[in-house]
C-alpha cells in the first residue's frame, strides 16, 4: 500500500495528495536487532527472538537498571541515548581496566573529540592511582583563558607544563628540557635518519655521552682510530645539524648554542623529565602544552617520558611491585603519526606503538585520538579494546571502525555517519553491548561541579570550631 501511495505521490499530486483515511494508511517500518536479553535483572546475550506480535516501545531508564551497578573506579563518558533523546542512565567504564586496554577515539573534525577528552580528564581527576600524560598540541585542556582542568576541585592533582609558564595565572611549570635528557633511542620511529646519520649519532653518543647533541650542533670532530680519516662526513654532520635545528630549535651562533622557542635548552630543565615521571607515578595528570613545538618535537618529548616510564614499569613487573603502582594513560592526538602502518613500516616501531602492543602487560595504555582509523594497522586497532566512536562521514573510515569494533556494528554504518556533535557509540570488551551515548558539553558538566564546590560551606578554622 505504501509503495503504491509513493508512486502516486511522485507522478501526480505530490505532497498535496489527500488520503481518505490517512491514519490507517500511514505506518512506520522499524527494524529491530536483538542486542541483549534481561533475565531476572541480569543482562545476557540473546539466544532467542522476542515473541511474535510483542509490544515495541522506546527504551526507558528502568530497562537499564542493570547498568547502574557500581563500577569500580568509574570513568563517566556520558548518558545513554535513544536516538537523539538522552536518558538519565549514566555510562561508566572501569578506568583501571579500560585505560591499559587502550581507548580509541575516532572522529572527523568538529564532532566533539576535544570535548570528550576534556570530560574524561575532568572525571579522571577524581579517580586515584591513575597517572595521565596528556600531550596537548592545541593547549586546550588546562583552560588558560576559559574553563578547564585547572578549575577542578582536585586541582592539586594537575601538573601543567608550558613554555611560557610565567604568563599563566595559577600553577604552571616551565617546559624546559635539557638536551642531556635526550638519548638516540628517543628518536626511534619518530624521526627518519639515514644509516650514515644513525652511525654518526651512535659515534657521537659513544664518545660524548649525554653531550652528544650539543657536540653535533657545535660540529665537534670525531676522528677515527687511525687519526687521519673522518668517520663522519661533513655533509652528514650538517644534515644532522639542520635536523636538530628544525626539530629542537637548537642551533649555533657565534660559537654559542641558541634555543629557538626555549623548550630544549642546555642550561635548564635538568629535572623536568624526572619530575614529570614522579608526578605520573604519584597518579597525577600531567598536561604538556606542546602547541609551540613541531610535531616531531612533541612526539619526542612524549617519547622521552613514555620511554622512561615504560622501562620503570618493566622493572616493577619483574620485581613484583607493578600492582602497587598507578595505571598510566597517555593521551595522544593524531595517533597515525606514530601508530600508522606506513610510519611503522618505514621507520620501525616507536615507543607509542610499543605501548599499543605491549603496554597492557605493564599497566600502561593509550588514549589515541584520530580522524583516520584506516591508517592504523588492524592488529593495533584490535588491541584497542574500548572505542568511543563519534560521527564520521567518511565511509572507508567507518568500515575500518566497524571491522575492529568489539561488538557487531555491521548494521550501524549509517548511524555512525549521522551522529551529531557529542553523540557517540561506545563499543568495548567491558560493555555487554555497543552503547549509544550523549557526551555532556564540558562547560556545563564541569560548571555543575565547580558550582557544587562553591555551595559548600567554607571550612572552619580550629579556632572557629572550638569557639
Ligand atoms: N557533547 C557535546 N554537546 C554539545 N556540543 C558539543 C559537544 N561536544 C562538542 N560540542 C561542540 O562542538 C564543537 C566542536 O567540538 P570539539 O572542539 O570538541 O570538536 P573536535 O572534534 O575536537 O574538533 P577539532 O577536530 O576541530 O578539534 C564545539 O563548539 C563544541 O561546543
Amino acid at each position: 500500500m505504501r509503495e503504491l501511495a509513493s508512486g502516486i505521490q511522485l507522478e501526480k499530486s505530490g505532497s498535496q495528495l489527500e488520503f481518505l483515511d490517512e491514519e490507517l494508511r500511514n505506518y512506520i517500518i522499524a527494524e529491530a536487532k536483538t542486542i541483549l536479553q534481561i533475565q531476572d535483572g541480569r543482562p545476557q546475550l540473546p539466544k532467542t527472538l522476542p515473541r511474535f506480535f510483542n509490544q515495541v516501545r522506546r527504551i526507558r531508564d528502568d530497562d537499564l537498571k542493570f547498568l547502574k551497578k557500581e563500577t569500580e573506579d568509574p570513568l563517566y563518558l556520558g548518558n545513554v541515548r535513544s536516538g537523539s533523546k538522552e536518558l538519565k542512565t549514566r555510562i561508566h567504564v572501569n578506568a583501571r581496566e579500560a585505560i591499559p586496554h587502550h581507548i580509541l577515539i575516532p572522529a572527523t573534525t568538529g564532532r566533539g573529540k576535544s570535548n570528550l577528552v576534556k570530560v574524561m580528564l575532568w572525571e579522571l581527576m577524581d579517580i586515584e592511582n591513575i597517572g595521565m600524560l596528556v600531550l596537548d598540541p592545541h593547549d586546550e585542556y588546562y583552560g588558560r583563558n576559559e574553563l578547564g582542568l585547572k578549575d577542578h576541585p582536585n586541582q592539586e592533582k594537575l601538573k601543567y607544563y608550558t613554555p611560557d609558564a610565567s604568563k599563566v595565572e595559577g600553577m604552571a611549570y616551565s617546559l624546559n628540557i635539557n638536551l642531556k635528557s635526550i638519548r638516540p633511542e628517543h628518536f626511534d620511529g619518530i624521526v627518519e635518519f639515514t644509516s650514515a646519520q644513525e652511525d654518526a649519532i651512535k659515534l657521537y653518543h659513544n664518545k660524548f655521552g649525554e653531550d652528544w647533541i650539543q657536540k653535533i650542533i657545535t660540529g665537534e670532530r670525531v676522528d677515527d682510530q687511525e687519526g687521519d680519516k673522518e668517520k663522519v662526513r661533513p655533509s652528514t654532520l650538517s644534515v644532522l645539524q639542520r635536523k636538530f635545528d628544525n626539530i629542537l630549535g637548537i642551533y649555533e651562533e657565534n660559537g654559542r648554542l641558541k634555543s629557538r622557542g626555549g623548550v630544549f635548552t642546555t642550561d635548564a630543565g635538568d629535572s623536568t623529565i624526572k619530575e614529570v615521571i614522579q608526578s605520573l607515578e604519584a597518579g597525577e595528570i600531567v598536561i604538556i602544552d606542546t602547541s609551540r613545538l613541531m610535531g616531531e618535537a612533541e612526539l619526542l618529548v612524549g617519547s622521552i617520558i613514555v620511554g622512561a616510564i615504560f622501562n620503570k614499569y618493566q622493572k616493577y613487573k619483574a620485581d613484583g611491585t607493578l600492582e602497587e603502582k598507578p595505571i598510566i594513560g597517555i593521551v595522544i592526538e593524531e595517533a597515525p603519526r606514530v601508530l600508522g602502518k606506513e610510519v611503522i613500516e618505514k621507520q620501525g616501531h616507536n615507543i607509542y606503538s610499543t605501548v599499543a602492543r605491549e603496554g597492557r602487560k605493564f599497566n600502561i595504555g593509550l588514549v589515541a585520538i584520530t580522524q583516520l582509523v584506516s591508517l592504523i594497522p588492524r592488529t593495533i586497532l584490535a588491541n584497542m579494546n574500548t572505542k568511543i566512536i563519534l560521527g564520521n562521514e567518511m565511509s572507508q573510515e567507518r568500515a575500518e571502525i566497524i571491522a575492529s569494533a568489539s561488538q557487531d556494528l555491521s548494521d550501524d554504518n549509517r548511524t555512525i555517519a549521522s551522529l551529531d556533535r557529542g553523540e557517540a557509540i561506545v563499543t568495548s570488551i567491558f560493555t555487554k553491548f555497543a552503547v549509544p551515548i550523549k557526551i555532556p558539553l564540558f562547560e556545563e558538566h564541569a560548571q555543575e561541579k565547580v558550582n557544587k564546590g562553591e555551595d559548600k560551606p567554607p571550612l572552619l578554622s580550629y579556632e572557629e570550631l572550638v569557639r
